[in-house]
């Protein structure tokens, strides 16, 4: 659904160059939520408005939903552009506008007749679950329901794809898991594509079934949960499920074991102990439902040789590091 190749953006500020975004491609396929995580200056805000053709990149090609964004010129953009809808941090909302009336606007700016914009704007604010909150004024709303005007707002053109720029940075933890499911029964009710950019690893494991890592301009890493977890030596996997240091008895060596899909659900531990009748002790770690699979890693302890505790895991199915 997108297609972004060899993407370069460069500012110039203050007498030197700032590579911004520095050669990313980018695949995000049709109905997947895909997140793109990194701390701030990483390039992330950059390469989603490259995205969107906001800001126009040096170099790289863009290509939404079969059409080749780059290649178009300012006209033939600004149609194109309807697929492709923004939601942001600090909402954009007009101060002036009921929930009703912000969410009519883009509607009015198209020229859309007054009864369907009605009707339209009726569904979307159902659809965001602000029905009872029409006629209220932003300044009336919490944080929670002021970006859930702004998605229903995004959503009144009927794109194809939604670009979140931080949408829940400025929540509280439940306001913030109450619009990551919102997005997720859009995703699947909708069959609406995502791509979100965010700092906290938490939105990644929420809701995203593809990830990358970006940092200084680049992507470090990138794909589906399912095969970055089994990456030996993933940011992502370690960032997803941290390890507390732990220290080895007299005779003990430590393994740290990812599972993912299958594996994450069979009783591998106990299963170590009795085949190779050896103790097995947990230290650190956990197996979680993430929006892909289930998946999770484990410090461990396993008395004598590590060698064949390491080899019965890796058979079925997890990677083990030492
Ligand atoms: N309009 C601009 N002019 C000059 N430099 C810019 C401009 N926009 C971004 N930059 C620089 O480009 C780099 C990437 O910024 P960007 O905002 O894309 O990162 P980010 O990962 O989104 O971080 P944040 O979450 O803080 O916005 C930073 O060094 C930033 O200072």
């Amino acid at each position: 659904m997108i297609q972004v190749s060899g993407l370069h953006k460069t500012y110039r500020s203050r007498g030197h160059d700032v590579r911004a975004v520095d050669g990313v491609d980018l695949h995000v396929r049709e109905g997947e939520i895909y997140g793109v995580l990194g701390q701030s200056g990483a390039g992330k805000s950059t390469l989603l408005r490259c995205v969107n053709l906001l800001e126009r990149p040096d170099s790289g090609t863009v290509e939404v939903d079969g059409v080749e964004l780059t290649a178009l010129p300012g006209r033939g953009l600004r149609a194109a552009r309807h697929r492709l809808c923004m939601i942001h941090q600090h909402f954009a909302l007009l101060s002036s506008r009921t929930a009703a009336g912000n969410v009519a606007f883009p509607l009015e700016v198209t020229g859309v007749p007054r009864a369907e914009r009605h009707r339209r704007v009726a569904e979307l604010l159902d659809l965001v679950g602000l029905t009872d909150r029409a006629g209220a004024y932003p300044a009336q709303l919490s944080g929670g329901q002021k970006q859930r005007v702004g998605i229903a707002r995004a959503l009144a053109a009927g794109p194809k794809v939604l670009l979140s720029d931080e949408a829940t940075s400025a929540l509280d933890p439940d306001t913030t898991r109450s619009i990551l499911d919102l997005l997720l029964d859009l995703n699947r009710r909708l069959g609406l594509t995502i791509l979100l950019i965010t700092h906290e690893m938490d939105v990644v494991k929420t809701i995203c079934q593809s990830a990358a890592v970006m940092r200084d301009g680049r992507f470090t890493e990138a794909g589906a949960l399912t095969d970055l977890l089994r990456e030996p030596g993933s940011e992502l996997a370690r960032g997803l499920f941290p390890l507390a240091a732990a220290q080895a008895r007299d005779g003990e060596s430590l393994l740290d074991v990812t599972v993912s899909g299958d594996s994450a659900d069979e009783p591998l531990l106990s299963a170590l102990a009795r085949t190779l009748d050896i103790d097995v002790r947990l230290l650190d770690g956990g197996v979680q439902s993430l929006a892909a699979t289930r998946a999770g890693r484990l410090r461990i302890g396993v008395t004598g040789d590590p060698a064949p505790a390491a080899a019965f895991l890796r058979d079925r199915g997890a990677l083990v590091a030492s």
